[in-house]
C-alpha cells in the first residue's frame, strides 16, 4: 500500500495552503463551536452549511436481503435510538423500496443503489428517476465501484446520470475512488479528481449532493483505511472542489467515507476533520451495528 507522503506533493502543499486560510478565517461563533465541541475548522464549515452539514450516515444494502430478513431490520432500525445530529438513508434493493417505504420510520430516508440515465420508456430492465420519486424515494447512489468496476459505467455515464437524478429532484450519493493497484502506483489523486471531474462538468447545484470516497481496495475486504489514509483524501478531494468549483461548495460538500467500515471502527475514522459521514454496505445489513455507526456522530463532538 503506498504511504501518504508517496502522493502528489504539490496537492500536499495545496492542502497546506488550505489549512492556512482556514486558520487565518473569522473564528466560528463561539456558540456553535462549544455546542459541537469541535475544531474551530470544523465549526466554520458547520456554519457555512446552515443547518444542512449534519453528520451523514448511509446504508448500502446492495444485492442482499428477501422479504423476510429485511422486515426484520426494518422493525431493528425502527428501534433504534439515533442521535438529532445525524441524516440516515439506507438503499435496499429496487424490489423492496416500496416495502421499506411504506414500514420504516420517516426519520431514516430512502436511497436507491442506482436510476436509468435519462427519462423513462423502452429501457428494458430499467428503472428511472421519475419512477423512484413515484414511489418516495429521495436519494440515489451513483457511481459507485461495483457498477463502474463489475457492470463498466464509465465517468461520463456517471455524471449524466447524477444529472438528469438531480433534475427530477433526487438527492444523489455521488461515489468516487480507487482500485488497490491504483494507489500503489500513486495515483490515488488523479483517479479521485477524473472522477469527481465527471461529476462536477455534470453538477451545477450541489446542495442535494453528498460524495462518498470509496476506495475499491477497502469495501468488503475487511481492510478499513486508516483514520489518515481516508482524512488526506477527503482533504484533497474538498481542495479540489475549492479550486474546480468554487469555496463555497467546498466548505459546505459532505464527504462521507466507506470500506469495511463497522462498529468498532467507525469512532475514530468519525472524529477526522473532513470526515463527515459514512457509506456502510456490509454492517448495514445488521440493525443494532447499523445504529451504533449512525451515533458515531458523538464522536464529532469530542474536540479534534
Ligand atoms: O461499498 C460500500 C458501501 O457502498 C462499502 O461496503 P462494505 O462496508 O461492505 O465494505
Amino acid at each position: 500500500m503506498a504511504a501518504p507522503s508517496s502522493l502528489a506533493s504539490s496537492h500536499l502543499s495545496r492542502l497546506a495552503d488550505v489549512r492556512r486560510a482556514a486558520a487565518s478565517a473569522a473564528p466560528a461563533p463561539q456558540n456553535q463551536q462549544l455546542r459541537l465541541g469541535c475544531s474551530r475548522r470544523r465549526a466554520q464549515r458547520l456554519v457555512a452549511m446552515a443547518g444542512s452539514g449534519k453528520f451523514f450516515v448511509g446504508g448500502n444494502w446492495k444485492c442482499n436481503g428477501t422479504k423476510e430478513s429485511i422486515s426484520k431490520l426494518i422493525s431493528d432500525l425502527n428501534a433504534a435510538t439515533l442521535e438529532n445530529d445525524v441524516d440516515v438513508v439506507v438503499a435496499p434493493p429496487f424490489i423492496y423500496i416500496d416495502q421499506v417505504k411504506s414500514s420504516l420510520t420517516d426519520r431514516i430516508e430512502v436511497s436507491a443503489q442506482n436510476t436509468w440515465i435519462g427519462k423513462g420508456g423502452a429501457f428494458t430492465g430499467e428503472i428511472s428517476a421519475e419512477q423512484l420519486v413515484d414511489i418516495g424515494c429521495q436519494w440515489v447512489i451513483l457511481g459507485h465501484s461495483e457498477r463502474r468496476h463489475v457492470i463498466g459505467e464509465d465517468d461520463q455515464f456517471i455524471g449524466k446520470k447524477a444529472a438528469y437524478a438531480l433534475s427530477q429532484n433526487l438527492k444523489v450519493m455521488a461515489c468516487i475512488g480507487e482500485l488497490l493497484e491504483e494507489r500503489e502506483a500513486g495515483k490515488t489523486f488523479d483517479v479521485c479528481f477524473k472522477q469527481m471531474k465527471a461529476f462536477a462538468d455534470n453538477i451545477t447545484d450541489w446542495t442535494n449532493v453528498v460524495i462518498a470516497y470509496e476506495p475499491v481496495w477497502a469495501i468488503g475486504t475487511g481492510k478499513v483505511a486508516s483514520p489518515e489514509q481516508a482524512q488526506e483524501v477527503h482533504a484533497a478531494v474538498r481542495d479540489w472542489l475549492k479550486t474546480n468549483v468554487s469555496a463555497d461548495v467546498a466548505s459546505t460538500v459532505r464527504i462521507i467515507y466507506g470500506g469495511s467500515v463497522n462498529a468498532a471502527n467507525c469512532a475514530e475514522l468519525a472524529k477526522k476533520e473532513d470526515i463527515d459521514g459514512f457509506l456502510v454496505g456490509g454492517a448495514s445489513l445488521k440493525g443494532p451495528d447499523f445504529a451504533t455507526i449512525c451515533n458515531s456522530v458523538t464522536s464529532k463532538k469530542v474536540t479534534a
